[in-house]
């Protein structure tokens, strides 16, 4: 296959706005009131209350404490038992029109998010969710391949992918749909340095609010928010640099614990 590089400093051909300047970066609010959620009376989420503006907004926490969960919750993928959350005022899970049209979520596992043949038609297919025709849908996610450097791609088979581009064409597929709001949850996880750097790079050029979770504050550098959650409840939020501190001095004390011994009750 053609290798086609996106350089350091990209020349970013700005197509349909799908790229703008960092700078043009434009803030979404988000809004947690008492929202609680429990799985089979299991509490996961525990009366979160929150209010800000965020471009970038890192959550952090331990494994189980309920990050995946929020970002479901935030993209409308599951109801919260009480209380309410909103991007931008909309409450994702009762408006699953705003929700297809405002919020991209990247998994873990891209085997989990890709289900097309080709890279074109899995980047096209959210377009057609969004309600354009099915050659309308492929011109502009030749469009969106195009403003990646990855014209070439279009017909490729996705199984023959490695991971790392598996990941690319996943971000692919959500920017093409030009979402306010990019949730990242741990999209980063077991990939290699210059992997991950790379896929950076192409995230720092989208235009649109981003949250990122994951439970290693590397992959968080560049937030300007970060928000830490310990057993289903905010822990701390704040600057990206002082909640990191203190996140990083807590887990290392636990580092000479032995909790993970300790059973879910
Ligand atoms: N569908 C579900 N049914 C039952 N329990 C669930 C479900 N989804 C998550 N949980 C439980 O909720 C808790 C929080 O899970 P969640 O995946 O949100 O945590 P996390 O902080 O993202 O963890 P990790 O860093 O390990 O991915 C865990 O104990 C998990 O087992």
């Amino acid at each position: 296959m053609a290798s086609s590089h996106l350089k350091a400093e990209p020349t970013i051909e700005i197509q349909r706005n799908i790229f703008t300047a960092r700078e043009k970066t434009t803030p979404v609010q988000i809004a947690l009131t008492g929202l609680s959620l429990a799985f089979e009376q299991r509490p996961v989420l525990s009366d979160l209350d929150l209010d800000l503006r965020f471009s970038r907004l890192g959550i952090v926490g331990r494994n189980g404490s309920g990050k995946s969960t929020l970002a479901r919750v935030l993209a409308g993928l599951v109801a919260p038992s009480s209380g309410k959350a909103t991007l931008d005022g909309v409450d994702m899970y009762a408006d699953r029109r705003a929700a297809i049209r405002d919020v991209g979520i990247l998994f873990q596992n891209p085997d989990h998010q890709i289900i097309f043949p080709t890279v074109l038609e899995e980047v096209a297919f959210g377009l057609t969710q969004l309600g354009r025709s099915k050659r309308q849908a492929e011109r502009d996610a030749l469009d969106t391949l195009a403003a990646f450097h990855k014209s070439d791609w279009a017909d490729v088979s996705v199984a023959t992918l490695s991971q790392g581009q598996k990941h690319l064409v996943c971000l692919m597929a959500i920017v093409a749909m030009a979402p306010k709001t990019l949730v990242l949850d741990e999209p980063f996880a077991g990939l290699d340095i210059p992997t991950k750097a790379q896929l950076r790079r192409y995230l720092h050029l989208f235009s649109g609010a981003v949250i990122h979770i994951s439970h290693d504050p590397q992959d968080l550098k560049g937030c300007e928010t970060v928000l830490w959650l310990d057993k289903g409840r905010i822990e701390k939020v704040g600057t990206g640099p002082d909640v990191i501190s203190d996140y990083l001095t807590e887990m290392t004390r636990l580092g000479d614990d032995d909790d993970i011994s300790d059973l879910p009750r």
